[in-house]
């Protein structure tokens, strides 16, 4: 089965279509004004009109509230909503209800601890993301560039789909994929020339390095 990828904090047209060229089965685009890959809703718009047909496309959130889900939501055509902050089980079970699309919440994992709620979380979210949590007093809550313990995710069971993520890059992303199992990958600092910037070489190096591994067995091609 292919290793399906998402390329977060997407913020040009032309990125927008070189991950759907490359292979990247969804595109996440940012809501959080403190960080370089924060897009209004307006860009927003712009960027998921134009992007290619199957790709999923998934606002990413920390903490909104109703007001502004809506205005994304209503404004935004969207597959999926990515919820990024602290929000508990019962708000990714109400957000999922309000706006009727799948929700992926993303998990922070610094260490064995950090994984004691995910059978909870299971039950509320469509999806997760385990990501690396973030330095105590980091200005963003991901998007840092921070790999974590990939160890703490083997031989774990899964209840839902999930999404390996943080510190991921075209160099490291083949051995995340062998030692963790993960049939999904998230990219975004690993895949850019400056913050913020995403370099479409390396979206395509990513995309072919994540996806020539196979049942653990990297392929030669
Ligand atoms: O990317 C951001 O700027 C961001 C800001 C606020 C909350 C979450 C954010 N990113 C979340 C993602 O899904 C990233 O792709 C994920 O954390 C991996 O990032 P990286 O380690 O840079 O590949």
């Amino acid at each position: 089965m292919e290793v399906r990828v998402k390329i977060c904090g997407l913020r040009r047209a032309a990125d927008v279509v070189a991950a759907a060229a490359a292979g990247a089965a969804y595109a996440g685009f940012v809501f959080f004004p403190k960080s370089p890959r924060h897009l209004t809703v307006e860009a927003a718009r712009a960027l998921a009109l134009g992007a290619p047909e199957g790709l999923c496309k998934v606002a990413l959130t920390v903490d909104a509230d109703d007001a502004t889900l809506d205005a994304i939501v209503g404004a935004v055509p969207l597959d999926m909503l990515q919820l990024h902050g602290r929000e508990a089980p019962e708000r990714v079970a109400e957000v999922k209800a309000r706006y009727g699309l799948p929700v992926m919440k993303a998990i922070g994992v610094a260490d064995e601890g950090d994984l004691a709620g995910l059978l909870e979380m299971s039950l509320a979210a469509d999806q997760l993301l385990i990501d690396a949590k973030p330095p105590k007093g980091a200005a963003l809550p991901g998007g840092n560039g921070l790999a974590f313990d990939w160890r703490l995710l083997v031989g774990r069971k899964w209840l839902r789909p999930w999404m390996l993520a943080g510190g991921l890059t075209p160099e490291n992303v083949a051995q995340a994929v062998r030692l963790t199992g993960a049939r999904q990958v998230d990219v975004s600092s690993g895949v850019e020339s400056a913050p913020g910037v995403k370099d479409p070489a390396r979206i395509a190096a990513f995309v072919q390095a994540a996806q020539g591994v196979r049942d653990g067995v990297p392929i030669l091609r």
